[in-house]
C-alpha cells in the first residue's frame, strides 16, 4: 500500500550500513580549532527530502516580533516549533507553544532518536524548524543554551533544499569554522559546543532558493509549566 511504503521510507535510512557508520556519536575531528560537531552527508535520500519538503507547505511557519535595542522587528526568516506535550520553548525571548508533530516530522524524529540513542533525558522532544525563504533571510550568532534544554544533549539539524553555509565562531578568541550544509545533510552539535562556540546562516547577496531547516532538540517537559496534577 501507497501508505506503508511512504512509512518505510523513514524506518529503512541508512539501515544497509554498518552500526559504526551510521551516525558519529562524538565529534568528527578532536582538533580544538574545530567545533565540536559531525557532518554527515547525505542523510536523507531526495525521496525523504521530497516528501518533508511536500509537508513543510502545510506548516503554519511565522516570522513572530522580537524586541532588539528597544525597537521591533519580524525575524529574518520563518519558523514553527513542533515538541511532545509540556516542551515549552523560550527561544530569542518569545514562549513557543509545541504545535503537534506533523506524519514525516514525527517519523524524522522517531529515527534520530532510534538511531543516536535511546540515552535516557536526553532523547530529541521538540524540533524548530526555521524557513529562509531567500539570501537575506539568515540566523546571527548565537548559542543553544536555553535553560530548558537537556544540559549534555546534543543539538541535530537537518538540512533541506538550497545549500547555505554555517559559520561557527569560538568565544574565546573569535576563531571562526565555516561548514556547507547542504540538501539533505545531518550536523550534530556535540556538548560542550553550545558553551564554547556560536553559530549563525549569515545573509548572502546572491539570489538564493528556499532552505528549510529541522532542528532537533531535548528539552526538560514542563520547565515552563508545571504538569497539571
Ligand atoms: O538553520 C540552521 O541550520 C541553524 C538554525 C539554528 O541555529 C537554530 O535553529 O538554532
Ligand atoms: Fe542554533
Amino acid at each position: 500500500m501507497k501508505t506503508e511504503c511512504q512509512f518505510g521510507l523513514f524506518d529503512d535510512v541508512s539501515a544497509s550500513l554498518p552500526r559504526s557508520e551510521r551516525l558519529v556519536f562524538t565529534p568528527q575531528s578532536d582538533d580544538p580549532d574545530r567545533p565540536p560537531i559531525s557532518h554527515i552527508r547525505h542523510y536523507l535520500t531526495s525521496r525523504q527530502q521530497q516528501l518533508l519538503l511536500g509537508e513543510c507547505a502545510s506548516y503554519p511557519f511565522s516570522s513572530p516580533a522580537v524586541t532588539v535595542f528597544g525597537k521591533s522587528h519580524p525575524i529574518p526568516r520563518q519558523q514553527v516549533w513542533f515538541a511532545d506535550a509540556g516542551c515549552e520553548y523560550r527561544y530569542s525571548g518569545l514562549l513557543m507553544a509545541p504545535m503537534p508533530w506533523p506524519h514525516y516530522a514525527g517519523r524524522l524524529l522517531n529515527q534520530l532518536n532510534r538511531e543516536l540513542g535511546p540515552a535516557p533525558g536526553r532523547e530529541f522532544n521538540g524540533c524548530l524548524v526555521n524557513r529562509y525563504r531567500h539570501g537575506s533571510d539568515a540566523m546571527g550568532f548565537h548559542a543553544d543554551d536555553e535553560p530548558e534544554l537537556v544540559s549534555d544533549a546534543m543539538v541535530a539539524i537537518v538540512s533541506l533544499g538550497q545549500s547555505r553555509p554555517m559559520l561557527f565562531r569560538r568565544n574565546r578568541d573569535g576563531l571562526k569554522y565555516r561548514l556547507l550544509l547542504q540538501a539533505g545533510d545531518l550536523l550534530l552539535m556535540h556538548p560542550p559546543m553550545q558553551s564554547l562556540w556560536q553559530h549563525a546562516i549569515p545573509k548572502s547577496r546572491r539570489a538564493l532558493d528556499e532552505r528549510v531547516s529541522f532542528t532537533f532538540r531535548a528539552i526538560l517537559p514542563f520547565y515552563h509549566r508545571p504538569a497539571d496534577d
